[in-house]
């Protein structure tokens, strides 16, 4: 099955919960940066149309790396949230001439751990249909609702809820319409999806591997890095 289609990756963020000397999408990991093991799985795909990373405005890292030169990808500003960035690199996509209806995924620099077992999941499950939809993992571990003085309120039933992870997958035209449409509402996206349950969609839930993990604090880099055996 062969589905063409777009990527941004929104990797403008500072990493302020890694507390590294760098924004965390550019600590290495046997010799690599992060972002470069996030780009290799979607640059091996046949059917990519084309990438977008949205970066800061003062990123001098990604010059220097040796995909920046490869001409699939291309650059757009970063934005102060994350639903910024994407947006940005939307609009991006545009002017990479990407039609309304074509299909666009966004997944965090921060995840360098994608399998292509997943993505290929995705763009099968997805192909067909009518809203989009996004990787994502059953709760596994019994969740607890906090009260502000940090003790347990209660314990909700764990069954129908799941992890969100990216890539998120939706077509341009929607996607741009929905995230610009909540953010002008003030309503504080957290994710691509959320901005289409906002417009009253309801995107599908595709199971992926639980390690596709969004490499946030310390021990989250010190797993990817056990995993390349350093
Ligand atoms: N204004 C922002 C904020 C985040 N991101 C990107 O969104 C992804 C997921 O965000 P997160 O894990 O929160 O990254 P940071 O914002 O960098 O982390 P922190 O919240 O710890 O500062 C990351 O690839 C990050 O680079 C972005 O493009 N633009
Ligand atoms: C998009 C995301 O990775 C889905 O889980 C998550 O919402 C990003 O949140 P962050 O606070 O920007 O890391």
């Amino acid at each position: 099955m062969s589905l063409p289609f777009w990527v941004v990756i929104p990797a403008a963020g500072v990493g302020a919960r890694m507390a590294a000397d760098r924004p965390k999408q550019y600590l290495e990991v046997a010799g690599r940066c992060l972002i470069e093991y996030t780009l290799d799985c979607f640059l091996t795909h046949p059917d990519l149309r084309g990438l977008v990373v949205c970066l800061a405005a003062d990123d001098p890292y990604w010059p220097q790396l040796p995909c920046a030169k490869d001409p699939r990808i291309q650059r757009a500003a970063g934005g102060a949230e994350r639903a910024d960035s994407v947006l940005s690199g939307l609009q991006r996509l545009r002017g990479l001439g990407a039609a309304e209806q074509d299909w666009v995924l966004v997944h965090d620099a921060a995840r360098p751990n994608l399998a292509h077992s997943d993505l290929q999941r995705l763009l099968q499950q997805l192909a067909e249909d009518p809203v989009g939809g996004l990787l994502a993992v059953p709760v596994r571990d019994t969740l607890k609702r906090a009260g502000a003085d940090g003790r347990v309120l209660d314990t909700p039933d764990r069954s129908c809820f799941w992890q969100a992870f990216t890539p998120q997958m939706f077509r341009l035209g929607p996607l741009q319409q929905a995230l610009s449409a909540a953010l002008a509402a003030g309503v504080r996206i957290t994710d691509e999806a959320s901005a289409l349950e906002w417009t009253g969609q309801s995107p599908r839930l595709v199971e992926g591997r639980a390690d596709n993990l969004k490499i946030t604090r310390p021990e989250d880099l010190q797993w990817f890095a056990a995993l390349h055996g350093q």
